[in-house]
């Protein structure tokens, strides 16, 4: 059998490759970005047997071109870009990492709320430009504030350790988050999306995009957010209305927002974001720290050696688990 392990991407980080490597298998590369059939080619022509997705969508039509695929293994948590129910009615589990990358992707998250909400881009930019500017500025303070988790999984307890040290109250909503989610933060649970709303002064999205999350964020949601609000989106561009965030950020009804994520990535360079300075801005990067990469690179090769050779796989951390409970039952996957 082939012992070839296809990225959808750039380099895994070193550790990873010599994961790889120790246990006899070979690494290859799509471009960053490829599109479906680009994958679909690089899969017949390499014969891997596994997946390390990190860039472009891994389809029905991906897995139907490779008979062989054993395997995928995400690079990182967020599997909106694979067809999970097509994966498990072929027997392929995906795996995720979850947890490998939490710390780095909510310091970024910390990072885009004190810029935002301390203006740190437009007054850089202003000093360099020549100009000492103060009055139109006026900053606020975080502490004291409610910040609201929509998502409480690994990402959002992090993130919500690090703004209890700013000072923040947490609420959060989580339909599926057990109770020592909120109660290791002392976070109150929110019964719904609209309480949630009402009472986050910061709100910081966390949670996967799924058909039922798609646009959760649009002009009706934001309009029931207390007024001069930010928004915090380190999960999924697709979350959030693009405009109608824009609108209320012109309107006032936002105060501002950081993005790492956009609904199309990379977005259009007339993107209406780029003309709005109360939006800071970065490229998907939240999980891109030297430690967050080692860490996700081991996971994603460790999971796809472990299916190869017939190790047991923890259940949390198979994404199809309970797609897959449905289809035809893998010898080595635990049920
Ligand atoms: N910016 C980045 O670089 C980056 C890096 C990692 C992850 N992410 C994104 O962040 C997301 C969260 O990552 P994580 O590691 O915390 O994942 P996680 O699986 O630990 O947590 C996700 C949480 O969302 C909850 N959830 C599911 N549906 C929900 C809904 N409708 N409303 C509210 N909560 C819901 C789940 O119950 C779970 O507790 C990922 O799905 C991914 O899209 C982005
Ligand atoms: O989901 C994740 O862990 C990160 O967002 C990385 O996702 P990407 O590799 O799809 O950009």
């Amino acid at each position: 059998m082939s012992k070839t392990i296809l990225v959808t991407g750039p380099d895994l980080d070193p550790a990873a490759v010599a994961l790889a490597t120790e246990h006899g298998f070979d690494l290859v590369h799509t471009p960053a970005y490829a599109e479906s059939q680009v994958i679909s080619e690089h899969l017949v022509k390499s014969g891997a047997v596994g997946i390390v997705s990190r860039m472009g969508r891994i389809d029905a039509e991906v897995m139907d071109a490779a008979p062989q695929l054993r395997v995928i293994s995400k690079h990182g948590v967020g599997v909106d870009n694979i067809d999970l129910a097509a994966a498990a009615s072929r027997g392929i589990p995906v795996l995720v990492a979850t947890g490998a990358n939490a710390v780095s992707v909510a310091e970024h998250a910390i990072a885009l709320l004190l810029a935002a909400v301390k203006r740190v881009l437009p007054l850089d930019e202003g000093l360099r430009a020549g100009r000492w500017e103060k009055p139109g500025f006026a900053g606020r303070e975080l502490a004291g504030a409610t910040m609201g988790l929509m998502g409480m999984g690994a990402i959002a307890r992090a993130t919500g350790r690090m703004a209890q040290g700013l000072g923040l109250k947490l609420v959060g909503y989580d339909p599926f988050a057990p109770d020592s989610a909120f109660e290791e933060l002392g976070a109150t649970r929110c019964a719904s999306v609209d309480e949630l709303l009402a009472q986050s002064e910061v709100l910081s999205l966390h949670c996967p995009l799924t058909p039922d999350t798609r646009e959760m964020l649009n002009a009706e949601a934001i309009a029931k957010m207390p007024k001069g609000a930010y928004v915090v989106n380190t999960a999924r561009g697709g979350l959030i209305d693009e405009a109608a965030l824009v609108d209320a950020v012109r309107s006032g009804q936002l105060a501002g927002a950081g993005l790492d994520t956009f609904a199309s990535e990379p977005p259009a360079a007339d993107h209406v974001f780029f003309d709005e300075p109360a939006i800071v801005l970065t490229p998907h990067i939240g999980g891109v720290t030297r430690e967050a990469g080692a860490r996700v690179g081991v996971e994603a090769v460790r999971g796809i050696i472990q299916i190869i050779e017939g190790q047991e796989v923890p259940q949390a951390r198979i994404a199809n688990r309970k797609l897959l409970a449905d289809a035809p039952a893998l010898e080595n996957v635990e049920k």
